[in-house]
């Protein structure tokens, strides 16, 4: 605990009963209650006149008390108050509700700052349930904290004030003076002062600076030392063999960008140290064969290779795309999932560990104690988020410092990328494989159902295959979303009567899953009707049409990898988006989908209109919540950042020395959440 530091408990009002709501901010001291920083602040030092107002959004007004009402019971438990107030541009009625003490509070004839939404007409303006600051006492910038149920913002202002002047003297600064210099910051205690108390803008400004370079130089420092360490693990290097045989034996050419992914991961695991590689690719870009060029590779060496997927849908998948283009090369592919019945585990296992199969895939199954390699040396898994650190490193754990390729179909802008598998090295597919065309997307209303069940019928045929996607399993979920189950039967019994029409739903049993998509997969299903368990990796190149019921449940990037089911092959494929919703904000995203098929556009839409901490949960991508930086904004503070990373490992690589003891214990404060 840092000099000075106090329990909560120590400051004025807080007994028991807050100390808990505190606790449920994770305050538990001073020093945690001076890392809650405001969410924003209330900007007092620029007040308008009340003439001059604009009329949308909060402001503050400078204006004297002219008259106060009485109370007035509108109804059991509601009081209304009215308090006539001016400045030098007009009067104005502002009203509060059930604030006795506050209303009491204000003099006739005194200056205060009104903060609220300026409302009325040009000749009667009213406010609404304002804050109030007496004029005069601090025109700064009042901060706004994030709240809980019985703390209020003013309270914490309070608190925070005296934490402050209890800690005064006492803040450690953990970047050396050096560094501070060198990368123009103020000391730390400045900006905890100023984060909470600043006096106007810039001095906040420059606390916030000095604060979020500090937050993403912990993090950059969790990365690049897990990096370091991973580095100096020691594998036996692979020999270059030649990847001919196994290009030649493809049915098609692969795209340049899938050739270099390839080259890079091979060329990782010639080298003494394992490979950390990320692939990420577009949907359909591809991935699948690069890791069966870096399975192939390994099992020339012979490694055996092991590749774990979230589902065992995907798991299925991928046995049978990659079983039949390594077998005839000499690499035998096994497929264990929760659903493999006992005998044949029992017979897989044993080959497994006799070193008869060079390729295991399945899922969670894998990392179960009972399976043993002979010699585990590469791992890919796909969709790396879906896993906790812990089963990967059960994975790992199978073989000797195995390499590691993850494949992610999760576009995310470099920078990001960068900042989130900074332990990873980065392989990005940017190419898509030739004739593929732009994906047709069309955002319409339920008026147009009939319409879009016409053109799905003229597709089917023709030959060809869909999918209506719809959020819910079954009814009562919601009530007014589409349940699949029963909007299958609806639909094969009515709309699509001449067709088969399948179901696949979350809550099938494993073997049925399987079954509709085999069934699905051999065409013997014209029309499939699901829920988002296709979203990641189904891949029916006949499929030509995705219907999505519902689209403004779906997130951005959700929508895209659902989208994604279709054009994988060379035909022309469409993509309808069925939304009813009218909010502005939903129009705009599905707009986004009509307008772009790229992922990765996508992917920064999807982050400027939810922020990135939305985006798909970060803590899943083993990087800590960030209270104040933002990873999409403060990309120049990122990179010198990063940049202060390099220098002080360069200097001190597993940060031993003394001046660094504050920096490695906010490493490791801020690690410790992530799984
Ligand atoms: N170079 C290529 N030329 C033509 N077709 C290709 C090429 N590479 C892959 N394909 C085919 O494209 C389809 C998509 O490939 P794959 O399933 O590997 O994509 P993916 O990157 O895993 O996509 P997703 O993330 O959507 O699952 C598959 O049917 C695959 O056989």
């Amino acid at each position: 605990m840092a000099d000075g530091n106090k329990d909560i408990r120590y400051l004025k009002g807080v007994g028991e009963k807050r100390a808990k709501l505190y606790e449920k901010l994770g305050i538990t001291d001073l020093c945690s209650l001076l890392g809650h920083y405001p969410r924003t602040y209330i900007d007092l030092t620029r007040p308008v006149s009340i003439a001059g107002a604009p009329p949308d959004g909060a402001v503050p007004i400078r204006a004297a008390v002219v008259s106060k009402t009485g109370e007035q019971r509108i109804r059991k438990g509601l009081s209304l108050f009215k308090v006539v107030v001016t400045d030098h541009s007009s009067d104005m009625v502002i009203t509060f509700f059930n604030t006795k003490f506050t209303v009491d509070a204000l003099e006739v004839e005194q200056e205060y700052i009104f903060y609220g939404k300026v409302e009325g007409t040009f000749t009667r303006k009213t406010m609404a349930s304002p804050l109030v600051f007496r004029s005069g006492e601090r025109a700064g910038l009042i901060p706004v904290y994030p709240l809980t149920e019985g703390l209020s913002s003013k309270l914490i202002r309070e608190n925070v004030r005296q934490a402050l002047a209890e800690m005064e003297g006492h803040i450690e600064d953990p970047l050396p003076k050096e560094m501070r210099e060198a990368f123009h910051l103020c000391h730390k205690s400045y900006a905890v002062q100023n984060i909470h108390l600043p006096p106007d803008r810039a001095a906040m400004e420059i606390a916030r600076d000095r604060l979020i370079f500090e937050e993403l130089l912990l993090c950059q420092l969790a990365f690049l030392r897990m990096r370091n360490r991973s580095k100096r693990l020691k594998t036996r290097p692979m020999e270059p063999y030649d990847l001919a045989p196994f290009y030649e034996s493809l049915p098609f050419t692969l795209t340049g960008a899938q050739r270099r992914s390839i080259e890079e991961a091979c060329r990782d695991m010639t080298a003494g140290t394992p490979m950390n590689r990320l692939v990420q690719g577009d949907v359909g870009s591809g991935k699948t064969m690069v890791a069966a060029a870096a399975v192939y590779f390994a099992a020339r060496n012979g490694a055996q290779s092991a590749l774990m997927a979230p589902t065992e849908i995907l798991a299925l998948q991928h046995f049978e795309t990659l079983a039949p283009v390594l077998e005839p090369l000499g690499v035998k592919a096994a497929l264990l999932t929760g659903s493999t019945r006992a005998a044949k585990r029992r017979e897989l296992l044993k080959s497994l560990q006799a070193g008869e199969i060079q390729l295991l895939i399945g899922t969670h199954a894998i990392i179960e104690e009972t399976v043993t390699f002979d010699r585990l040396g590469l791992v890919v898994t796909d969709e790396q988020h879906r896993f906790g650190v812990a089963q990967r490193v059960r994975l790992l754990s199978k073989g000797e410092n195995p390499h590691v390729l993850v494949m992610s179909a999760t576009p995310i802008p470099r920078t990001l990328a960068q900042t989130i598998y900074c332990d990873l090295d980065l392989s990005v597919i940017d190419e898509l494989p030739p004739g593929r065309q732009k994906i047709e997307t069309y955002c319409i209303g339920s008026d147009k159902r009939m319409r879009a069940f016409g053109f799905i019928q003229k597709h089917l045929d023709a030959g060809k295959q869909a999918y209506i996607v719809c959020p819910l399993v079954e009814a009562g979920e919601a009530s007014d979303l589409k349940p699949a189950t029963e909007y299958a039967k609806l639909l094969a019994d009515r709309y699509f009567s001449g067709y088969t029409v399948g179901l696949l739903h979350g809550k099938m049993k494993p073997k049925d899953k399987e079954a509709a998509i085999t069934r699905f997969k051999n065409g013997e299903i014209q029309l499939l009707v699901s829920t988002t368990v296709v979203e990641v990796g189904v891949d029916v190149p006949n499929a030509v049409i995705m219907m999505i019921e519902n689209a403004e449940r779906f997130g951005l990037s959700q929508l895209h990898q659902l989208r994604g089911r279709v054009g994988r092959g060379r035909d022309q494929a469409y993509c309808i988006l069925l939304s009813d919703a009218k909010g502005e904000q939903t129009r705009k995203r599905l707009q986004v989908m009509c307008r772009t098929t790229d992922g990765f556009a996508i992917a920064k839409e999807d982050l400027n209109l939810r922020g990135p901490g939305d985006f798909f949960g970060l803590r899943q991508h083993g990087l800590p919540t960030l209270k104040l930086a933002d990873l999409l904004t403060d990309t120049a503070t990122l990179s010198r950042a990063q940049e202060a990373a390099r220098q002080i490992l360069t200097k001190d690589p597993d940060l031993t020395a003394p001046e660094h003891r504050l920096l490695v214990a906010g490493v490791e404060n801020m690690m410790q959440d992530v799984d």
